[in-house]
């Protein structure tokens, strides 16, 4: 028997057909303010108390783009305990992520992730955020860059080599052990053989965010929450522990980085910054990186001639050490690696909040709505994708460039002020962990196996995504 969970529950189809029915008479967010000229925002409240929650977590996107086909590309629904506007066109994603003014902040984000990951990066807003940006950005130089891909590349071999062959496992959780072991050996500067609480802190605080009960319940030390909270108190620990050795002794670790980082000016960040940004830095980058290594090695799975056309290209690199200088020469792996990250984006809505009363392309929104941007949407948008459900990597290549056809267009590494600090790190430890993949063995699955993606918290494979890797000579 299945556990319970939002995806599966004993009547969820009734469930469903009463959400379908109730709570969905259109109406206004909020009348703009007469002689604005603004246009409000409709859409639909859904259940009394529950809103649009249990669809929109077991739906995703699909739901996002129900709805913008009722409303518009600027709708709102009742979810999460609070009023949200979701947005899922290019214009409207541009808007929200460049907005120069006071009137949105990081306020989405800080509700639902804030208690286990308080002051990471992306939860600043303002001055505060780019001041804290432009210092992280000296752990993200060039050099800075080459180093970690040096460390990760070892740590990739490592983890690969114990990965079974000629027998059906589990690709997605096997990745992410191997990127626990990056964030261990890389981000911490830790031995990845003697960081096991360390990984399970991690894990508990990842997992804590997407808590269905989210207060901390005297007690009840198995509940999700709690546990997060615990796993949150284990890495603080660690680092403030580590911290003056790592200040005092350098080296290329993300952490030692993070402590030396200085800008042109002497800013530089304090010990609590340093934990701060240390543990957000570690969620940021892991389920990311495992989720689109998960997606590309799907799509290679399933086109073979592809898979075939990439290793190619791997192979005329054999033996030659992994740099971003040779990820970047790995064009065919680069463009399934777009179009993997459109059609399953790992960040699939961005948070926002209205600080004060705004607009977003000319519709009124209030202050105190969260705002959801959505990305999937805007990825399948049909005026500027092209059979935008289809997987087709041609679509970036010139004359096409469809990338090309908005700024805001292909997002899944945001966009605006909060663009993600980690894209070339991430891009290169993706690539990398697909280039040793290609390099070792043959991708193998069912001709008819079709993967599907569970979205009620993070974006997983709901098998754990089942191939046979067939060693190469
Ligand atoms: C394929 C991998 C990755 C994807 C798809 C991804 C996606 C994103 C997205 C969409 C955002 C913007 C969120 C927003 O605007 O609300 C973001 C921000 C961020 N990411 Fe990534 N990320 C990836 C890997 C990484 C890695 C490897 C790191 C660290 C080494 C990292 C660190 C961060 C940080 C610190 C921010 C906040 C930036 C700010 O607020 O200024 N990410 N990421």
């Amino acid at each position: 028997m299945t556990t319970p969970s939002i995806r599966s529950f004993p009547g969820d189809r009734l469930f469903e057909a009463a959400s379908a029915r109730l709570g969905t008479k259109v109406a206004v967010l909020a009348e703009p303010p007469a002689g604005s000229g603004l246009k409000p925002v409709y859409g639909e409240p859904g259940l009394p108390g529950v809103g649009k929650t249990v669809e929109m977590l077991r739906h995703g996107f699909i739901a996002a783009r129900r709805y913008s086909d009722r409303h518009g590309p600027v709708f709102w629904t009742n979810a999460f305990g609070r009023k949200i506007v979701w947005t899922t066109s290019p214009e409207a994603a541009k808007e929200v992520l460049t907005t120069k003014s006071k009137s949105i902040s990081q306020a989405g984000w800080r509700y639902f992730i804030e208690a286990f990951f308080e002051r990471g990066l992306m939860l600043l807003d303002g001055q505060e955020h780019l001041l804290h940006r432009r210092i992280m950005q000296e752990a993200f130089t060039r050099p800075r860059l080459e180093g970690y891909t040096e460390q990760f590349t070892k740590v990739i071999d490592n983890e690969m080599s114990t990965w079974p062959v000629n027998e059906q496992m589990l690709l997605n959780p096997a990745v992410k052990d191997l990127s626990l072991a990056v964030a261990t050996v890389v981000f911490m500067g830790a031995d990845p053989h003697q960081s096991d609480h360390l990984t399970r802190a991690f894990v508990d605080a990842v997992r804590g965010g997407t808590g269905i009960v989210r207060v901390r319940v005297p007690g009840a030390s198995w509940l999700r929450w709690n546990k997060g909270l615990a796993g949150r108190k284990v890495l603080e620990e660690y680092f403030r522990a580590e911290i003056g050795a790592k200040r005092a002794s350098g080296g290329d670790d993300l952490f030692a980085a993070l402590c030396h980082a200085r800008t042109e000016d002497g800013e530089e960040f304090t010990d609590d910054d340093v934990v701060n940004h240390m543990i957000f830095l570690m969620m940021a980058a892991h389920d990311t990186t495992t989720i689109t290594s998960t997606t590309i090695a799907y799509y290679l799975a399933k086109y073979p001639e592809l898979q075939e056309a990439a290793r190619a290209e791997s192979e005329a690199l054999r033996g030659e050490p992994i740099t971003l200088e040779l990820l970047d020469k790995l064009e065919i792996v680069d463009r399934v690696f777009m179009e993997g990250m459109r059609l399953v984006a790992p960040v699939p809505v961005l948070g926002r909040e209205a600080t004060e009363d705004m607009d977003i392309c000319g519709q009124f929104v209030p202050k105190g709505t969260l705002i959801a941007v959505v990305s999937d949407p805007t990825h399948r948008n049909e005026s500027i994708w092209t059979h935008p459900d289809d997987f087709d990597i041609d679509r970036f290549v010139a004359p096409r460039s469809e990338q090309k056809g908005h700024r805001f267009a292909h997002i899944p590494f945001g966009g605006g002020a909060h663009k993600c600090i980690g894209m070339v790190f991430g891009s290169a430890e993706v690539k990398a962990i697909i280039h040793r993949m290609l390099l070792n063995y043959r991708i193998e699955i069912p001709a008819d196996y079709e993967l599907q993606w569970d979205y009620t918290s993070l974006v997983v494979p709901v098998d754990g995504f089942p191939v046979t890797l067939r060693p190469l000579a």
